[in-house]
C-alpha cells in the first residue's frame, strides 16, 4: 500500500488552509488499513435517550472521508441471535450491508471507536458507502457537505422503521384507535405509551368531545 502524501496524524491534515486536497477514496484506504480514527471528533452526551453522538473538532470539506464504522463481521443469522439477547439495550450498534451475501458488522465490542456514536438523521450531513480496499469491504462515513467545528455528523440510517422516526406519528395514529392507560414509564421506544406532551393533546381532545357533547344536549333541549 502506498501511503498518500498528505496524510499525517498531526493536526495539519484536518486543516483546510495548510492540508492540500485529499482524495478521499485513499484518505479511507489509509484510515482503514490504518485501523485508527483520524482527528477532528469527539464523542459527546446528547439526553438520555439519544445517548452519545459524534462532533466535529476539525472543519471537513464535502466529500471528505471521515470515519470507518469498525467492530465484528458476522452472519445476519448470529446478528439475530446476538439482537434477541440484547433486546434490553437502549442503542443497537449492528451494520447491515450486502456484498456478496449479506452481512453484519456488529460494533457492540469496540467502544473505542468513533463510529459507532454516529447518530441516524434524515437530514444528514454525512453518507455510510461502501468501499472496497483489497477485496475487503469497508464501511465509509463521508461529509456530504462542508461540516464546520462543534456540528454534530450523522447519517441516513435508511430504516423507516426505527422508533426515532415513527413515535410521534405512529402514537398520534394509535391515539384514534386505542385506550391511554395511567403509565408513568415514560419509555420513548415504546410505541404504545404517548409520552408527556402527547398524553396531554389528547386529554385537550376529549375535553374538545365532551364540550361539544354538552353544546348538542343544550341545543336539543332548547328545541
Ligand atoms: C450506532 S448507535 C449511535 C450512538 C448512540 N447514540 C450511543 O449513545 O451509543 C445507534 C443507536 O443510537 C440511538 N439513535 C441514533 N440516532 C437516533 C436518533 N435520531 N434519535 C434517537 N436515538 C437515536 C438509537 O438508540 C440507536 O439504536
Amino acid at each position: 500500500m502506498t501511503k498518500p502524501v498528505q496524510i499525517s496524524l498531526n493536526k495539519e491534515a484536518v486543516n483546510p488552509m495548510k492540508a492540500k486536497r485529499i482524495r478521499p477514496d485513499e484518505d479511507a484506504k489509509f484510515w482503514c488499513q490504518a485501523g485508527l480514527d483520524k482527528d477532528g471528533f469527539e464523542k459527546r452526551f446528547i439526553n438520555n435517550t439519544i445517548g452519545f453522538g459524534v462532533f466535529t473538532t476539525a472543519f471537513f470539506q464535502k466529500g471528505a472521508f471521515l470515519l470507518e464504522y469498525v467492530g465484528n463481521r458476522i452472519s445476519e443469522k448470529e446478528a439475530e441471535i446476538r439482537e434477541r439477547k440484547r433486546r434490553k439495550k437502549k442503542h443497537s450498534y449492528m451494520f447491515h450491508f450486502k456484498w456478496n451475501g449479506k452481512h453484519v458488522v456488529d460494533a457492540t465490542d469496540v467502544p473505542e471507536r468513533m463510529c459507532r456514536y454516529v447518530n441516524d438523521d434524515k437530514k444528514a450531513n454525512a453518507t455510510m458507502k461502501l468501499k472496497v480496499f483489497n477485496n475487503y469491504p469497508r464501511l465509509c462515513l463521508f461529509a456530504l457537505q462542508d461540516i464546520h467545528i462543534g456540528e454534530e455528523i450523522r447519517y441516513d440510517y435508511g430504516d423507516e422503521n426505527v422508533p426515532w422516526r415513527q413515535h410521534f406519528h405512529k402514537t398520534k395514529m394509535e391515539m384514534k384507535t386505542t385506550e391511554v392507560t395511567d403509565d408513568d414509564d415514560d419509555d420513548p421506544f415504546d410505541l404504545k405509551k404517548p409520552r408527556f406532551s402527547e398524553k396531554k393533546e389528547q386529554c385537550q381532545s376529549k375535553a374538545k368531545v365532551s364540550c361539544m357533547l354538552e353544546m348538542i344536549d343544550l341545543v336539543m333541549m332548547m328545541t
